[in-house]
């Protein structure tokens, strides 16, 4: 079984929920990503999503987009991030979510990237810019067993929830808000209508991002999902404690404790 379905199933069993972590692959290099994917572990989080620095990213944030900046100009390629992943695949089975862009899909090459994926231990794919129609293309070569591929779902995709997590494993990504990644001091203001409405309409476990920073955020929002994932907060409290990865551990242990 896939390590995310069998982390929920867990988690699920012990009435816990899941609690994803981002960030930027390559910020401020993959030696650190690496000993920041264990330092999330150690500090309690359950799924680690992993960037891929792309030149356009069109949903993040200023604080993502200038993590994906620090990585470019330091030289990250996807080739590496596989490396970087076997590599954490020798310490630990913590599941492993990419969030990655279409385009850099297209250019590395679908067949090859998906292979890659499956080989090295990754075990989702959030793709932000890929349209529905186009999906069908990607996961006919996914091995479901290994590789599930993560829907995102915004309060504007009403009518069309059911049709975008049909077929989904893994977990449904619902984006709390509309625009781009980032802290904000409000949520969508029908947030609770809206996360019971993909509740009922997927048989696999939701989690919700976008604008989530403290421990305040997740009490909020965590009855009515499986999981909450946090991005820029993490990535702005690794910048402020310049990579300290005890500091990290017990930032994670803060905010999911
Ligand atoms: O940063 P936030 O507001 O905590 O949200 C998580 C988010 O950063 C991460 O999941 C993410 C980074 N880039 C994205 C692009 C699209 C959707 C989601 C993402």
């Amino acid at each position: 079984m896939n390590r995310i379905n069998k982390k929920f199933e867990n988690l699920q069993l012990n009435n816990q929920k899941a609690f994803i972590g981002y960030i930027t692959a390559g910020d401020p290099n993959l030696d650190k990503t690496e000993e920041f994917v264990y330092a999330l572990e150690e500090g309690g989080t359950h799924i680690v999503e992993l960037g891929i620095p792309f030149s356009d990213p069109l949903a993040d944030g200023p604080v993502i987009q200038a993590a994906g900046q620090r990585a470019l100009n330091a030289g990250i390629t996807v080739d590496k991030i596989f490396r970087s992943v076997m590599n954490i695949r020798k310490n630990t089975d913590v599941p492993l979510v990419f969030l990655v862009y279409y385009n850099t899909i297209i250019i590395y090459g679908k067949e090859r990237f998906i292979k890659r994926c499956e080989e090295t231990g990754v075990d989702g794919l959030i793709i932000p810019d890929l349209p529905l129609e186009e999906r069908d293309e990607l996961t006919e070569i996914m091995n479901y067993e290994k590789l599930c591929f993560i829907p995102l779902v915004a309060p504007t995709s009403k009518d069309r929830i059911s049709k975008i997590v049909e077929g989904c494993k893994g977990f449904v990504y619902c984006v709390s808000s509309l625009g781009v990644t980032g802290e904000k001091s409000n949520f969508y203001k029908d947030i609770k209508s809206y996360l019971q409405d993909v509740k009922k309409k997927s048989d696999i476990p939701i989690a919700v991002g976008f604008g989530i920073s403290s421990k305040e955020d997740i009490k909020k929002l965590e009855n009515d999902v499986d999981g909450v994932i946090v991005g820029s907060a993490i990535v702005n409290e690794i910048r402020a404690s310049k990579g300290d990865t005890i500091k990290l551990k017990e930032y994670i242990a803060g905010l999911c404790g």
